[in-house]
């Protein structure tokens, strides 16, 4: 048996949901991406990502901190640096997940690493997440979110590069509030950074409302999705290297081999990603 993963006294404790995956949310998500598609219908397959719409964190009003995400020390360790941003993840499908079953997801904290970067020291922390349906594995993730230190002077974007392949397919976007407003609202994310623009400027030091991380690697594996419609995808890792706004122009794109990008209006790659698949 591995020990728990232990910060001064917080000990990391599994945690399990369980939720129905209803039609409403896959739809609503559907809409909201103006994807062209029919309607889903019970018994039809989750699209790989969309699981996040799912097994929400019910915290509490009065047990929320100032960044709008439930108080660090519960699930999350009680890491000090201000700033949350979701840095990452590898994803696993290994069965699809119908429309209208009941599933459950059991979570924990595996993974707390200090480094230092460039913008300053950061902790990395790990969730580890498997989602079953029927007591079968359909689903398991490892989900990076970053702590970083309070904000310092004007925002500067990191320093990035532009994608290393020739995309095949790309698609453009510009993600407004009203957008981002939908996705935390389908993921139950209070995060003030994406809805509260007084809060992300005055107290994160970003110049705007910051585009979801997740939201972003749905659009990029979307694109995949509709180049791909025959592929069965198998698994999927991703990382958020610079942060985009509400209003930004930015073009998801994929080159055959199942490299993805999210690259942003600077021509710089904001996020990349891989999908794996099977035909
Ligand atoms: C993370 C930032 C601050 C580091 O920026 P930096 O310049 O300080 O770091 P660096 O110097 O580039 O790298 C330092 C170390 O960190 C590693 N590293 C660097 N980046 C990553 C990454 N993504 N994933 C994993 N590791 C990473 C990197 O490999 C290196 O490790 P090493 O020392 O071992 O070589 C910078 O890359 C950045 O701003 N990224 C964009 C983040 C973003 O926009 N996320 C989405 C929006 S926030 C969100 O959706 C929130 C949500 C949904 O509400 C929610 O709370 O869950």
């Amino acid at each position: 048996m591995t020990e728990a993963l232990q910060q001064g006294n917080w000990t990391a404790k599994p945690e399990v949901i369980s939720d129905h995956v209803d039609l409403m949310r896959a739809r609503a998500l559907q809409a909201s991406l103006d994807l062209e598609e029919r309607a889903f219908e019970i018994g039809d397959t989750l699209p790989p990502l969309w699981h996040w719409l799912y097994f929400w964190k019910v915290a509490p009003d009065h047990a929320l901190g100032p960044d709008g995400h439930p108080e660090r020390g519960g699930f999350l360790p009680p890491v000090a640096q201000a700033r949350r941003m979701w840095a990452g993840g590898r994803l696993i499908f290994h069965r699809p997940i119908p429309l209208g079953v009941r599933a459950e997801r059991r979570s924990e904290v595996t993974r707390i690493e200090e480094k230092q970067g460039r913008s300053g020291p950061l902790t990395f922390v790990t969730a580890t997440h498997t989602i079953s349906v029927n007591g079968i594995a359909a689903v398991t993730e490892e989900q990076d979110i970053v702590y970083r230190q309070p904000a310092a002077g004007a925002f500067e974007r990191p320093p990035g590069k532009p994608p290393q392949a020739e995309p095949r397919w790309q698609r453009e976007f510009c993600v407004d509030p009203v957008l981002l407003f939908r996705y935390s609202a389908l993921t139950f994310n209070g995060h003030r950074i994406h809805y509260d623009a007084d809060y992300a400027r005055d107290e994160e030091g970003y110049p705007g409302l910051v585009v979801h991380g997740p939201l972003l690697a749905t659009l990029a594996l979307e694109l995949f999705r509709a180049h791909n419609p025959r592929a069965l995808v198998t698994g999927y890792r991703f990382r958020a290297l610079r942060p985009i706004f509400a209003g930004e122009g930015f073009t998801a794109a994929g080159a055959a081999d199942g490299g993805l990008w999210i690259i942003d209006s600077e021509g710089l790659v904001a996020m990349e990603a891989e999908a794996e698949s099977e035909s």
